[in-house]
């Protein structure tokens, strides 16, 4: 298990994060938040990419920058920017990534074609990536994060710029990863976590809060979430989430503690409890 341990992480006096306790276990944790919350900054101190200001973070109970090699041995992480040469094959590349992680050349091509079937490009792995899209390269990317065979997989918006296509596609391994894997992912994107995250970890101001996954969080907006058409008039006290098509009509979306008259109650969604609490001046 991975844990964080009242960890702050300051720049300069600018808190990040601040005390924040958590645990990892085996499934997928979906870091969510808006872009600046400080998801890179928790995703790198996992990655011992960047140290905790206080606090500290540990596997299995050992703490990771103590460990040194052989935590960095069952670590995979995927940053968010993620190099490759566009001149080379991902066989190639694959070899690069292996022989700098010191792995021997028959457990490198065991793992090339082990991996580059896992995510859908065994066809493609004698073509340079130059013609990739944006897709088949973040699949690399997941290939490349895997070649070790870490216990612990980190990645960091894995899903930014796909299509919807190629996010379920992602989705789904992702999923199949973290079966017997410690998977931590961060996105803005409630859809990609909403299916396969066993925990939820939300940032805000510097706060780190985890739930246990979406229905815990959907549960406690029950009974204020409603729908009602377009034009009708606001109650004074509401959030508008948005607007959607409901049976050929267009309706508003709302939170509200009250039930507002002419609006009837729906199911809350992961994205409802995304947009309350992280509503504008919140
Ligand atoms: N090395 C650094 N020095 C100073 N401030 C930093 C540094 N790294 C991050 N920050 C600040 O910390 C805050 C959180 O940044 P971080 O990249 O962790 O956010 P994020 O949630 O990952 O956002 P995004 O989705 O845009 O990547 C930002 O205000 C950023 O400017």
């Amino acid at each position: 298990m991975l844990t964080v341990e009242h960890v702050t992480k300051r720049f300069k006096h600018n808190a990040v994060i601040e005390d924040a306790t958590l645990a990892f276990s085996t499934g997928v944790t979906g870091l969510i938040a808006p872009n600046g919350a400080g998801k890179s900054t928790l995703l790198k101190m996992l990655a011992t990419l960047t140290f905790p200001t206080e606090g500290r973070i540990c596997w299995n109970g050992e703490d990771i920058h103590a460990m040194g090699e052989r935590y960095r041995a069952v670590l995979g992480y995927l940053p968010q920017q993620f190099g490759y040469y566009p001149s080379y094959t991902p066989r190639a590349f694959l070899r690069y990534v292996g022989a700098l992680q010191r792995m021997g050349k028959r457990d490198i091509a065991r793992g090339t074609d082990e991996l580059l079937e896992l995510v859908g490009l065994g066809d493609a792995a004698d073509r340079r990536m130059r013609e990739f899209s944006g897709g088949m390269i973040q699949r690399i990317g997941i290939a490349t994060a895997l070649l070790a065979d870490p216990q612990i997989l980190i990645l960091d918006e894995p899903t930014a710029g796909l299509d919807p296509r190629e996010r379920v596609r992602f989705r789904n391994i992702i999923h199949g990863l973290a079966q017997e894997r410690t998977v931590v992912l961060s996105t803005h994107i409630v859809s990609d976590i909403e299916a396969i995250a066993g925990q939820i970890v939300f940032i805000q101001g510097g706060h780190v809060q985890a739930y246990p996954g979406s229905a815990e969080l959907c549960a406690e907006l029950a009974g204020m979430i409603f729908e009602m058409p377009v034009h009708a008039e606001l109650p004074s006290a509401c959030q508008v989430l948005g607007e959607r098509e409901r049976d050929g009509r267009t309706v508003l979306r709302l939170y509200a503690k009250q039930k507002p008259e002419g609006a009837c109650v729906v199911s809350p969604t992961l994205e409802d409890a995304f947009l309350v609490r992280y509503r504008e001046g919140r």
